[in-house]
């Protein structure tokens, strides 16, 4: 049986009667089965899961989807009773941030200015600020985040490290469709043809984790979204660290299909050329 508090004084109430480990899963809602992958990794690693449905105003622009994001509570709390969480934390916008728009925020650093940054300013911002108040709520052992929001996943770690955060952040690979899309509660603003559209980005992003030089990486996936709204398209080291040449590596789209803005992104091996060469033999 799941229980739902929606107060700080509830939230406080049972986190202090919890036994055993916490495993955090923090949450906008809309749950899918990226979501409930993320709940199943927590259940293992937890004796007592705890899942935040939360859609944070201080992450969205002026200019972007808040008003409609969707919300689906009932259905999300028929998620969370499947998957066995013991505790749902639904606050309003007024019990997490009870002064209104806080004065104080989470300042995310460098990275946090560029690819999602640099189109969504101030969002990252918002998530960490967001993210750190509900670890000092929750005060987790681990709190479980999608590879999907791959960047926003770095930037969670970083400021774990660099605040002090005791909880161990744990990433989770991306849940996709069959079709290749990544699984995202923003998906089900796309038309039947839109969705075909989408598919784009992941092939895109096999076609370049299929190369094993930054040129040619870049180049194949190119060719997959010629005609789409491209934000960008990067090639960066696996911590995001600019112009990789060789080693693990991450390969991150975005795209706007009609209205949506998605996301994704995959693992790239660079090599050095002469063994790239030598691997195109094969
Ligand atoms: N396809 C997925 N696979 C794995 N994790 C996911 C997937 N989609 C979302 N998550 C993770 O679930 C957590 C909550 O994400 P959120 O509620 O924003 O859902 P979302 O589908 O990413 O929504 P949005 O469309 O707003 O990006 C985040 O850690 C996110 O990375
Ligand atoms: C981490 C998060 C719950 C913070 O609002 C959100 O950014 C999300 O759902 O990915
Ligand atoms: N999943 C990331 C939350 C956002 O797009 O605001």
């Amino acid at each position: 049986m799941t229980a739902v508090v929606r107060t700080r004084a509830e939230l406080a109430a049972a986190r202090a009667a919890a036994q055993g480990s916490v495993a955090v899963v923090m949450t906008m809602g809309a749950l899918h089965e990226g979501h409930a992958t993320l709940l199943r990794e927590a259940r293992k690693h937890g004796d007592f899961v705890l899942a935040t449905i939360f859609v944070n105003p201080l992450q969205f622009g002026p200019n972007e989807d808040l008003a409609r994001y969707p919300r689906t509570f009932e259905a999300d709390l028929a998620v969370c009773e499947r998957e066995g969480v013991d505790l749902v934390f639904a606050p309003t916008p007024e019990v997490m941030y009870p002064y209104g728009q806080p004065e104080v925020t989470v300042h995310p650093g460098p990275l946090g200015a560029v690819l999602e940054g640099a189109v969504r300013p101030g969002h990252f911002a918002g998530v960490l600020t967001v993210v750190n108040k509900l670890l000092r709520l929750t005060r987790p052992d681990a709190a479980f985040f999608g590879e999907k929001d791959y960047q926003q996943l770095t930037l969670i770690r970083a400021m774990a490290r660099d605040l002090e955060h005791d909880a161990e952040i744990v990433g989770v690979p991306t849940v996709r469709e069959p079709d290749g899309l990544a699984l995202s509660s923003r998906n089900r603003y796309l038309s039947e043809d839109e969705h075909e559209t989408a598919l784009a980005l992941s092939r895109a992003l096999r076609a370049g984790a299929a190369r094993h030089t930054p040129a040619e990486v870049l180049a194949a996936a190119t060719a997959e979204l010629a005609g789409l709204d491209v934000d960008y398209l990067a090639l960066r080291g696996a911590d995001l660290s600019e112009d990789p040449v060789s080693g693990p590596a991450r390969l991150l789209v975005a795209a706007r299909v009609g209205t949506t803005r998605l996301i994704d992104n995959l693992p790239v091996d660079l090599v050095t050329s002469g063994a790239a060469d030598r691997t195109e033999e094969n």
